[in-house]
């Protein structure tokens, strides 16, 4: 029998705005009941179909990284970070400032050799980082649930990184298991995203280079209906 190829990515975001919680969500199909802190990074692993329903359909492994997001570990855990071909970045959206940083986790990935020399209002581009700007990139906002009245202004709400680094965003009540189910837009999302990681991968790694720009302290873009 063939090996199955296999992808790696990252999952991150600051402390609590619920990596776990989404990881399991996405490699399981159902909610994680108590989640704990995560110290380090825990791996979990799903089943992808390729291009599911066309010729080109085929099974990948997806790795999902779920790196702790606690700052004390800061300057340890880019090991983690080594060989990623795709990053999913998690913010709460009952809390912008976990949105406002996901630009630094970006940049952490994208600086992992030399993270802890970078200057607070660096501007980055991404040409520094010609290889990993090939790395395809998905923002999702968590505890859609405790969103209340505010749900609907969000709809159109898009991050900073969304609008420059042209990543997809979906929102997500990590506890329900329908947040995720098969045929929702937030799951062909998931999808196409993770149909990208592979095909960047194997399949288009002379692909055209885009050009980025991230500024660690910019401020995040809102547009509301
Ligand atoms: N209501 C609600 N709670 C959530 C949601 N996602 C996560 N939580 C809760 O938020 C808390 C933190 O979730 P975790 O998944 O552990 O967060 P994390 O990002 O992995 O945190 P670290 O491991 O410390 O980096 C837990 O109590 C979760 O149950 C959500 O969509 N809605
Ligand atoms: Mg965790």
């Amino acid at each position: 029998m063939a090996a199955i190829d296999k992808v790696k990515v990252v999952v991150l975001g600051d402390s609590g705005v619920g990596k776990s919680s989404l990881t399991h969500l996405i490699a399981h199909k159902t909610p994680i009941n108590k989640p704990t802190w995560t110290l380090g990074c825990s791996v979990e692993v799903k089943l992808h179909e390729y291009e599911e329903g066309t010729p080109h359909q085929k099974t990948y492994f997806i790795e999902l990284w779920d790196v702790g997001g606690s700052s004390n570990h800061r300057n340890t855990r880019h090991i983690f970070y080594l060989g990623v071909h795709g990053i999913i970045l998690v913010h709460d959206l009952t809390n912008r400032k976990s949105q406002e940083n996901i630009q630094k986790w970006l940049i952490e990935v994208f600086n992992k050799e030399n993270y802890s020399k970078l200057k607070k209002n660096e501007e980055y581009d991404a040409e520094q980082f010609a290889g990993y700007s090939q790395i395809p990139v998905l923002v999702i906002g968590t505890k859609l649930d405790l969103m209340g009245e505010s749900h609907n202004r969000i709809l159109k709400r898009s991050s900073f990184i969304c609008n420059e680094y042209g990543a997809d965003e979906i929102f997500v009540d990590c506890q329900q298991g329908r947040s995720l189910a098969p045929g929702t837009s937030s799951a062909v999302k998931c999808s196409r995203f993770f149909d990208k990681v592979i095909k960047m991968r194997y399949q288009n790694q002379t692909g055209e280079k885009r050009k980025m720009y991230v500024n660690a302290t910019s401020p995040i873009k809102y547009f509301r209906e």
